[in-house]
């Protein structure tokens, strides 16, 4: 079967089922707003107000926690602030419509310091320490009694009317609700559709490879929790006006970060809608409870919480957007091997000139401990040279690799890359060698899963475009030389080895390297994928680009490298033509030992 024969059926289907998705949704927002003004019920406004309100939440919350993956428990730091800003300045006759970003500043300015510190966490350290930090702010708030009222908290003057934010009916609220519902959905719809939202669910899937493709990741990770942070601060201002009442134990809650954080577990975490979704079905039925139990009913929500998320997590692990998006034609790779073919260089043809150095690394030295990895290591890589880096395991090959693309520091000696401006630099960082045109790969393959291959390419373009549709492109073009244009839209995670190892040279390569470093892309993949490679890594040369390639599979050591340095317990043991370095004995001796050196 030719992909010309399936593809537009399934790219039209897809489409339909996408407007079908879009109508859906358009329908539910329109239900939110419709259904309480029809049935006129001040306790059915209440539910939606408050359903409105907990999406916006689970919706800022999942800027930081679902596309970055960082799972904040301490979100309502944020809100807090936001609430005790709004009624602070309501109290010196500010309107809150002011207020509301007086408290989103003042969030982003608590988000960069509470995140900065925590983003060296990962997984439960990570929510932990915002746990932490949501005490403090818990008892900052009781103990400046002058400005925050303390544990007895602060009423809210009954200054009614729009400029307050304080009303007679449910409608306004409804509607503001409403409205901080569409900002927050439009915005995180906008985040995630962006060169940001790229970026950070890269971050969030694979650190490493997100900094080898030049992602700021630490940035990316500050701009998603200031947006998110400023979000729920301006909720929280209105959360406050429509409460009438304010105090410590219930704006900086654990119980409502966890809520927060629920919502989006529960409708789909790192989905644009799963948190409108999860709030969708859980604020009604807790809602309800309580009204229909009245005092009895105190905790029940948890109840039905913590039952609602075990039945997810059994039967729906990626939320309710999950099954949703099994309906929507997400494709697997049906790939059976073959996957198309790379634009073919000929062995025929001569290789282009060797030209001036490009990269310099000058007496490199590494210690691990007491282990001595790196041993007094000097060489230099030409344009349009492939230098092949071969030696036994362990010998400090990878090690190489991670102090000349920023990933390790070396102890001692320097590495130099030459700009594009013609002068030498000596980059520290995997965003410095990337920006300077040093891309490499892994040797364990590191694809980000919840991409497709398409979007898995375009991070490494977005190192050149910031516009999406230009990344696409030269993401297709790249696929495509890569001779994984069949496969654009499959998700990652779901390519043969082989595959996998060109999508890794692919991103790569979408960056436009100068020098491009790979780390064992032949290693156990069919030898009909090793002489691919071999093309693959002779039309990329061909574009000018030096390569080294850290290499066991010697045919194509041997048929790719102008030059090949031997590494052995991380000192330079021969470096040459590659024909003659595999003849030398010491050589012989590092791969196959001394009895055989000596036969
Ligand atoms: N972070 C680390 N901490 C301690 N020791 C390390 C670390 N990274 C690597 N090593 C050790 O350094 C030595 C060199 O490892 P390295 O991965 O660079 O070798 P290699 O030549 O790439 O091996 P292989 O071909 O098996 O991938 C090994 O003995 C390894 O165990």
């Amino acid at each position: 079967m030719t992909e010309t024969a399936t593809r537009p059926a399934t790219a039209l289907e897809r489409t339909n089922r996408q407007t079908l998705g879009w109508a859906a949704l358009g329908l539910l927002l329109a239900a939110l707003l419709v259904v309480p003004i029809v049935v006129g019920d001040e306790f059915v406004y209440h539910i939606f107000i408050t359903i409105c309100l907990f999406a916006a939440l689970s919706t800022a919350w999942n800027i930081v926690g679902g596309y970055a993956g960082q799972l904040s428990l301490g979100h309502a730091i944020f809100y807090g602030i936001g609430a005790y800003a709004g009624v602070i300045l309501v109290n010196m006759g500010v309107s809150p419509w002011f207020g509301m970003f007086v408290g989103a500043g003042v969030a982003v300015v608590a988000a960069v310091v509470v995140s900065y510190p925590c983003f060296r966490l990962h997984g439960p350290f990570f929510a932990l320490a915002t746990i932490a930090f949501l005490e403090v702010f818990r008892v900052l708030a009781l103990h400046f009694r002058d400005l925050t009222g303390g544990a007895t908290g602060l009423m809210i003057p009954l200054k009614i009317g729009w400029e307050w934010m304080v009303f007679r009916e449910r409608l306004p609220a409804l509607l503001i609700a409403f409205g901080m519902l569409l900002v927050c959905l439009a915005v995180a719809w906008a985040i995630r559709s962006r060169r940001l939202g790229f970026q950070l669910v890269a971050t969030r899937e694979r650190e490493s490879a997100a900094r080898a493709a030049g992602v700021a990741t630490v940035r990316v990770r500050l701009i998603a929790v200031s947006v998110s942070a400023a979000l729920s601060a301006m909720v929280g201002t209105f959360h406050a006006m429509y409460l009438t009442y304010i105090e410590p134990a219930s704006m900086f809650s654990l119980q409502l970060s966890i809520q927060i954080a629920m919502f989006a577990l529960i409708g789909g975490i790192g989905t644009i809608w799963g948190p409108l979704l999860g709030a969708v079905l859980l604020v009604p039925i807790t809602e309800f409870a309580r009204g229909a139990l009245g005092a009895e009913a105190i905790g029940l929500h948890g109840f039905v919480y913590g039952l609602v998320l075990m039945l997810v997590v059994l039967f729906m692990p990626d939320g309710i957007m999950g099954v949703l998006s099994r309906f929507s034609g997400a494709r697997k790779a049906q790939d059976g091997g073959d996957e198309g073919h790379i634009a073919a260089a000929s062995p025929s043809r001569t290789p282009p000139e060797i030209g001036k150095p490009v990269l310099k690394v000058e007496n490199l030295e590494k210690h691990f401990g007491g282990l001595h990895v790196t041993n007094d290591v000097s060489f230099t890589l030409r344009e349009g040279e492939i230098l092949g880096l071969i030696g036994p395991n362990g010998a400090g090959k990878t090690t190489l690799f991670n102090m000349i693309s920023g990933f390790l520091a070396p102890d001692g000696g320097s590495v130099s890359v030459l700009g594009r401006d013609g002068t030498w630099h000596s980059p520290s960082d995997p965003g410095e060698y990337a920006a300077l045109g040093v891309g490499r790969t892994f040797q364990i393959v590191q694809p980000f899963a919840a991409m497709s291959v398409e979007e898995n390419i375009m991070v490494g373009a977005f190192h050149r475009f910031h516009a999406v549709a230009d990344a696409r492109e030269a993401a297709r073009q790249t696929a495509h030389r890569m001779g994984l244009g069949r496969y654009l839209e499959d998700e990652a995670s779901s390519l043969t080895i082989g595959g996998l190892k060109r999508l890794e040279v692919a991103r790569v390569m979408a960056m436009e390297p100068r020098v491009l470093l790979l780390d064992e892309v032949m290693a156990g993949i069919n030898r009909a994928d090793v002489r691919r490679a071999v093309d693959l890594m002779l039309s990329i040369r061909e574009t000018g680009v030096s390569i080294i390639a850290i290499e066991h599979v010697m045919q194509a050591v041997m048929a790719l490298s102008d030059r090949v340095i031997v590494l052995n317990s991380g000192e330079i043991i021969a470096e040459g033509d590659p024909k003659e370095v595999v003849r030398d004995p010491q050589v012989i001796e590092a791969y196959l030992g001394k009895e055989f050196a000596d036969a």
